[in-house]
């Protein structure tokens, strides 16, 4: 039986709802007071006066309704979940260890362990919010072993949907859905002979002799665990930065792959806010993170402690000494050896996005602790949509639904290299990405069939309106995923050629999806430019009038449109250009062509473009 006990420090959530924890926050507390915290001294040492209580309290009852907080019974199910997890690892050590000629009293000992780490280890995951856990396995537990024979094991169970292995990342990885609960699962492989059941990973001296994948593998668990032991106010920290994370999801700059800060980076930020402003309470503590951050002189690192001098060889960001750490745009420093930048994927576009969004809440912030304003303004989205006359749509489509969460991963994951590209226009002030994926649903005919339309075109409904088929004369369902890009252009009233910028980033997704064999037929990727008037042709109108109503965390849309984006093959890029051109709702526009590409010369002198995987052209 797993012991849960095991895990009620490493693991419980709220500290509320936890004495153990809180009594562990106060000791912690006690020895956080007798040393400075961080690279310097703090700004204030200033204690609680009436109105921060006030203000605290109102901020907890503010975030209630954005489903911050799990029920009892939700973090009864995670606990139930990792419970299962571990003894699914436990058998598999045992069984694997068998397998390898170790004679069973060994197999018994050598243990192997799940720890926690992440959002859900910070105690502030909010409801809906993965779990980030490490299996950790004795030396005769190879990382191929993990991708094999556990991940079979994990298939065969019931409780596991949408598992996937990805085993070639920076940070391998097995993702699934245990029992409703979404986990990322990486592995360890120590240089033990057996794993204790409450064994500390802190020791820098573990990583001796361990691989890089094993080492990074570590580096979430060990990050964790520092921050938590940096902060002077484990309680204190865990609220503000559940307010910092619910206001950047909010405000669409959550997300470390598209280029803004992941959970990690917001914990850092929070972290190091609480440092220097030790005895504050949350609602302080949040009006004093945005007016550090919104002052600060970037690309000055944010670090929590003087990083460790170890050397075991592993590399660290350090731009005394690497020479590329020195064009991070916005390095937020982890403390664990070997640190490392959390925000290598910020670039200039996503940081003065950022910056805007600091300036901002420092003025709500203001208003708030003025008693102009409430916290539900922190936490009101603004309309992204409204913000940019012209944007680029970013559609993935493909034939099924487990292809689709393959390819929208991959996709996503390279989004950041069109904005640098676009970013490089010298026409471009701003690339704008919202990191919202949209999903079209796929439509159906009166047969049950599934059905693409192209865009802007009404829903059909007699005489059934053409099938896709395969080669095999199999229909073909559409899933396509968009994302937006709101775009700034430096001035009106010149050309802007945007074909390479497009083409170079689409040719280069294709090329990593076949080159890992990961593409599959009906796999396609588009961009194309809208302006914001033609919006509704891929979001529905009551959705881009719900930009302002609540809901937390990165969402996945259905964007029920009067029409579902056209999902293109790979090799149907050359017809379908010339028709949707030809079904362009700038149709009446002379065109002619230019060297190769089309030039259209709009008689408002208003941006157009059109927009192929492999074609575009801008008129402004
Ligand atoms: N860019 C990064 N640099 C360093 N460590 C990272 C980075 N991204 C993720 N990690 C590690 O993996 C952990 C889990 O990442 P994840 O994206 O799930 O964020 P999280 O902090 O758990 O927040 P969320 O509530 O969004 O899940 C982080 O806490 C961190 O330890
Ligand atoms: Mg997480
Ligand atoms: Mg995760």
């Amino acid at each position: 039986m797993w012991p849960a006990s095991q895990y009620s420090h490493s693991n419980v959530n709220q500290s509320s709802q936890s004495n153990q924890n809180s009594q562990r926050s106060n000791e912690h507390q006690n020895q956080q007071n007798l040393r400075t915290l961080g690279m310097t001294s703090a700004i204030s040492m200033a204690g609680p006066k009436p109105i921060d209580i006030e203000k605290t309290n109102e901020l907890k009852e503010s975030l209630i309704p954005y489903g911050v907080f799990e029920s009892e019974a939700e973090l009864h199910h995670r606990m139930e979940v990792l419970g299962a997890l571990h003894r699914l690892v436990r058998q598999w050590i045992r069984d694997l260890s068998l397998k390898k000629n170790m004679p069973p009293s060994v197999a018994d000992t050598v243990g192997g362990n799940i720890y926690t780490f992440g959002s859900y280890r910070l105690g502030v995951h909010h409801r809906g919010a993965d779990i980030d856990a490490l299996c950790v396995a004795p030396r005769h537990i190879d990382r191929s072993d993990y991708f094999q024979t556990f991940y079979e094991l994990l298939k065969q169970q019931p409780q596991v949907r949408d598992l996937r292995a990805v085993e070639d990342a920076f940070v391998p990885v097995i993702k699934m859905n245990f029992d409703g609960i979404e986990i990322d699962l990486l592995f360890a492989r120590l240089a033990l002979k057996e794993i204790p059941d409450s064994f500390d990973l802190r020791d820098d001296m573990l990583l001796k002799n361990l691989d890089q994948k094993c080492v990074r593998s570590l580096n979430g668990y060990r990050v964790t665990d520092e921050i938590l032991r940096l902060v002077p106010d484990i309680d204190n920290f865990r609220l503000t930065l559940r307010a910092i994370k619910l206001w950047a999801k909010r405000h669409g700059i959550y997300s470390n792959t598209l280029g803004y800060l992941g959970g990690v980076s917001w914990a850092m930020l929070v972290a190091r806010t609480c440092q220097l402003y030790p005895n504050a309470l949350p609602a302080t503590l949040v009006h004093k993170f945005f007016l550090v951050f919104s002052q600060w002189k970037w690309p000055q690192p944010v670090l929590l402690k003087q990083p460790d001098s170890v050397n075991l060889g592993f590399p660290v960001w350090d731009p005394r000494v690497n020479v590329s750490d020195r064009y991070h745009f916005m390095p937020i420093i982890t403390p664990a050896y070997p640190q490392q930048n959390s925000t290598f994927n910020v670039s200039a576009s996503t940081r003065s996005v950022i910056m805007e969004e600091f300036r901002l809440g420092l003025s709500i912030t203001d208003e708030i602790m003025l008693g102009k304003c409430n916290w539900e303004k922190l936490f009101e989205a603004p309309n992204f949509f409204s913000r940019y006359k012209h944007f680029i749509v970013l559609l993935a489509s493909s034939a099924d639904c487990e292809h689709q969460l393959q390819w929208c991963g991959l996709v996503e994951s390279k989004i950041r290299h069109l904005i640098g590209n676009l970013e490089r226009n010298q026409h471009i002030t701003l690339a704008h990405v919202n990191p919202e994926c949209y999903n079209s649903v796929p439509l159906h005919t009166n047969n049950g069939e599934p059905l693409a339309l192209p865009p802007g075109a009404p829903i059909p409904t007699d005489p059934a309106p053409e099938i896709r088929k395969n080669k095999d004369g199999e229909v073909i369902a559409n899933y396509c995923s968009m994302w937006f890009i709101g775009l700034v252009f430096e001035r009106t009233n010149v050309n802007v050629d945007l074909t390479y910028d497009i083409s170079s980033f689409t040719k280069a997704v294709l090329y990593q999806a076949e080159s890992t064999s990961m593409l599959r037929e009906g796999m396609s990727i588009e961009a194309r430019h809208v302006r914001r008037k033609q919006l509704h042709q891929y979001l529905s109108a009551s959705l881009l009038r719900r930009e302002r109503t609540s809901s937390t965390g990165k969402r996945r849309h259905n964007a029920t449109a009067s029409a579902a984006a056209t999902p293109t093959t790979p090799g149907d890029h050359a017809n379908k250009k010339t028709k949707r051109l030809s079904e362009s709702s700038v149709s009446t526009v002379p065109r002619k062509m230019l060297g190769g590409h089309l030039l259209a010369i709009v008689e408002d002198s208003a941006v157009h473009a059109w927009l192929a995987a492999d074609f575009v052209y801008l008129v402004i």
